[in-house]
């Protein structure tokens, strides 16, 4: 297709989109009518019958016409705007809801600056250019037409003149909108790479002025800007030759015209009155033209434009059962599970079992695979072979819906987004009431520090509001969990960064949390899970040690037990008889008051 205008992107169309087109056709014709007065009162003029009621006449009809095209304009207008910018809201939902089905590892192919490029530059030229481009490429195609038409119907020799070169004024545009598109590709990259650069600096600001590598220093934005700066310039002058071309031959019409319309004034076969109307019509009929050729090659940029968008919208969401199946307890069962992110095997044939009210520890040195786990058990990405089962079903065979109600999570990272306390906490249940939010997050020991806060539980967290420390940020992340009171609970090393008070006030909350539940804590500091109920520990992505900690412990040359002794040494387990714990009373292991010893 030609143009490519996207609206089915939005899931409707929107009559008022049509109507401003009809309209725009409309203002065409009534802004012909002037110049048939004008033809009219000319030919009065020349014929000696010109009257003051002509006069007046045709000056009412011009008012009026100039008066009914305004209205018609505003309408047309109106109705384009408002249509356009609803179908834009629409578009943009619909691929908001559309990227939050992707599996995870389309966000990892990508970069972040891309992506927002098309959320906000893509769209914003595409409703720029839909808004204002589109109405205008109706209104100079349709005035040339009916311009054309009362040309033919006065003098068909000269009209036929007149629109002689049009098929090759025609190329121009297509060769136009070509060279456009082409550049327009090349600034596409450009402008995301500069975007996805932006983000990263600002989002390393910190490192980046630590190192003292800010503003022009930063060596790869100051490479992306100049690339960007080239090409934006490439891309404005890249249709020039062809609008050269254009506008030549558009005009050479015109000119041809002229002279073969003064030739047969000359020679008696031609009424001056026509030719003037002829002259008067042909600068308003190549103005059009002109313009049209500039317009058109917008238009077929942004549907370039929205092609970049229409990709997104094309790439496959995770599969969803066409009957899913819903799970029959809170038991996680991984069976032969294998899976790769990309080429390298993370995980081999990882089987476990995991019980309602018990602990799972996952434990093992990094990138053995541990988090992976918990990426599949909740779908972020699915399983090579193998299956993952909660409740007996595969997670596969449930709706996403049902999959997340099941799952509470608590990462080490919490993502606070830009909304009071009380709303943050309430992502784990939307619907929950205020007292529920206080009561779960004076369950998970944020009450108090968020009492503290300026505003209470209506301070603004997140970009540009108050920060939280890493260890109130990890408590408001366990009210969340505790509020959605889902019958399976994963940790990923929700208390890594933390200190031990920190890290105390998290476990007696996670305590909290893992009664009754299927819990599945992923931790480095080995002591912080010692009365697990069972311990699997990872290495190269295989399950090499199981048991309890004891049963662990008890493996000569056990890498656990290696692991577990490594830690205590350095943690200064033992200062002179007396334990790190008694000396800072505050910390205690998960769900046990007491540190165990070897
Ligand atoms: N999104 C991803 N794309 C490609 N590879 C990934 C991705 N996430 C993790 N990996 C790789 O998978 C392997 C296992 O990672 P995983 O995060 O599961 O390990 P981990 O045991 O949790 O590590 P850590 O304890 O350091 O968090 C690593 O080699 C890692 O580089």
């Amino acid at each position: 297709m030609l143009v490519d205008f996207g609206f089915d992107l939005a899931g409707r169309t929107d009559p008022r989109l049509w109507r401003g087109l009809a309209l725009s056709v409309l203002q065409a014709l009534v802004g012909v009518v002037p110049y048939l007065v004008l033809y009219f009162a000319l030919e009065a003029v020349f014929a000696g019958r010109a009257t003051d009621a002509l006069a007046w006449g045709s000056a009412a009809i011009l008012g009026l016409c100039l008066l009914l095209v305004w209205v018609v304009r505003a309408h047309a207008m109106l109705d384009n705007f408002a249509a356009t910018y609803a179908l834009v809201c629409d578009m943009r939902l619909r691929l908001a809801d559309h990227l939050g089905r992707l599996p995870m590892g389309f966000f990892t192919r990508r970069r972040t600056g891309a992506l927002a490029d098309v959320l906000t530059g893509d769209f914003a030229i595409y409703t720029e250019v839909v808004t204002h481009t589109w109405g205008l490429v109706v209104a100079n195609l349709a005035l040339p037409v009916c311009i054309a038409g009362v040309l033919f119907l006065t003098d068909w020799r000269l009209a036929l003149l007149a629109v002689a070169t049009l098929p090759f004024a025609l190329l121009g545009a297509i060769w136009s909108q070509r060279l456009l598109v082409r550049a327009g590709l090349k600034l596409t990259i450009a402008k995301a790479d500069t975007v996805g650069r932006l983000v990263e600096y600002i989002q390393g600001i910190a490192v980046l002025r630590a190192f003292g590598r800010t503003g022009a220093k930063h060596a790869a934005l100051s490479a992306s800007l100049a690339q960007l700066e080239k090409q934006s310039l490439r891309t404005e002058l890249a249709p020039a030759p062809a609008l050269l071309l254009y506008g030549f031959t558009v005009e050479l019409g015109f000119t041809i015209a002229a002279v073969a319309g003064a030739w047969m004034l000359t020679g008696g076969t031609l009424s001056p009155a026509v030719y003037l109307l002829f002259l008067v019509l042909s600068l308003r009929f190549y103005k059009s033209l002109g313009e049209l050729g500039i317009y058109l090659a917008e238009l077929r940029f942004a549907s370039a434009t929205i092609g970049r968008i229409r990709a997104y919208f094309g790439e496959p969401e995770q599969p969803e059962p066409a009957t899913p199946n819903a799970p029959a307890g809170g038991d996680v069962v991984f069976d032969d599970v294998s899976f790769a992110y990309e080429e390298q095997t993370v995980l081999s044939q990882v089987s476990a079992a995991m019980c309602p009210g018990t602990l799972t520890a996952l434990v093992g040195p990094s990138g053995s695979g541990k988090s992976t786990v918990a990426h599949l058990t909740t779908r972020l990405w699915d399983v090579d072979s193998g299956s993952i089962r909660i409740g007996g079903v595969d997670v596969r065979e449930m709706a996403m819906a049902t999959l997340q109600q099941h799952i509470g999570l608590v990462f080490q990272e919490v993502y606070l987004f830009r909304d009071t306390v009380l709303n943050n906490i309430r992502l784990g249940r939307p619907d929950a009431t205020a007292e529920q939010v206080l009561a779960a997050a004076k369950a998970a020991h944020a009450h108090a520090f968020i009492l503290d806060l300026p505003q209470g539980y209506d301070t603004i967290l997140g970009e540009g509001g108050y920060s939280l420390s890493g260890g109130q940020r990890q408590r408001l992340s366990i009210a969340r969990a505790l509020l959605k009171d889902a019958p399976i609970l994963i940790l990923d090393e929700a208390t890594a960064s933390v200190d031990l008070d920190n890290e105390r006030l998290i476990q007696e909350a996670i305590a909290q949390l893992a009664r009754g539940r299927t819990v599945i804590v992923i931790a480095h500091r080995l002591w912080t899970v010692q009365h697990a109920d069972q311990i699997l520990y990872f290495e190269c992505g295989r399950i090499v040690e199981r048991g309890t900690h004891a049963e662990l412990l008890d493996l000569e040359n056990g890498r656990y037990r290696r692991q577990w002794q490594a830690q205590q040494q350095a943690r200064g387990w033992r200062i002179g008889g007396a334990t790190l714990l008694q000396l800072q009373p505050g910390s205690r292991s998960l769900l046990s008051d007491e540190p165990a010893e070897i």
